[in-house]
């Protein structure tokens, strides 16, 4: 693991989009293509318009989501708009988007359509909540343990959060490790605080602590202050 930090969240945003960018790069250079899954929540959208301008060859790009909130693309709380509005403009409009929430009233049918489109991703970055979660691994869900479990072929599950909104779509444990590479987000100290604590042992109360301490792919954590 590698950990980057940062004075201000825009440093922290430029350095990721430039370090995100040069990732999807080497993929395209090698496969021909790139998958990208990106993280939802407030914290990534300075980091979604700097890679907006990152001059990646967005049209061998494939985006994705590391996890959506059961909700249509007009609700505030999308992970599906936000990408839309500060991702997918300009030159990386040209880059195709596969949405996870596809059938916002039926998760059953949301979850079928998803594993259908499923590509697995070359590069995820995380989020983390200040529970902990990451992607939606929350703790205490009743899905938590199968979205954990290793080895899994389930790459995305559903999950209703015991203390946060909305049913969820979530890329499970087992794929975020089949990721060639990951990207850690947090900003303050209370989610360092929270960071620390994970690093310390595995615990599903801090469920991002499984991929702190699964060490067989390359994690990049970048912090601002
Ligand atoms: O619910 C979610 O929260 C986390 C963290 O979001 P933030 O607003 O604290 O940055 C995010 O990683 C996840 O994708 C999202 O669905």
């Amino acid at each position: 693991m590698q950990w980057f930090e940062f004075d201000t969240p825009a440093d922290a945003a430029a350095a990721l989009a430039e370090a995100v960018s040069g990732a999807l790069a080497t993929a395209i250079r090698e496969r021909g293509e790139a998958v990208l899954a990106v993280s939802g929540g407030r914290s990534p959208v300075a980091f979604l318009q700097r890679l907006a301008e990152s001059g990646l060859d967005w049209a061998h790009v494939t985006v994705t989501l590391v996890d959506e909130r059961l909700v249509p693309e007009h609700h505030p709380d999308s992970n599906a708009a936000l990408v839309r509005e500060h991702l997918l403009t300009g030159a990386a409009a040209a880059a195709r988007f596969l949405p996870l929430a596809l059938h916002p009233d039926d998760a059953a049918a949301s979850l079928a359509a998803a594993r259908a489109a499923w590509r697995q991703p070359d590069v995820a970055v995380l989020g983390m909540g200040d529970d902990g979660h990451t992607a939606s691994l929350f703790p205490a869900a009743p899905e938590l343990a199968a979205g954990l479990a290793l080895p899994s072929a389930e790459r995305l599950l559903t999950v209703t959060p015991p203390a946060a909104s909305h049913t969820r779509l979530s890329m499970t444990l087992a794929a975020l490790l089949a990721c060639g590479r990951l990207f850690l987000a947090i900003q303050g100290p209370a989610k360092r605080r929270v960071f620390e604590q994970a690093r310390q042992a595995v615990d599903d109360a801090l469920p991002i602590s499984h991929v702190l301490h699964h060490t067989e792919v390359p994690l990049d954590v970048y912090w601002a202050s």
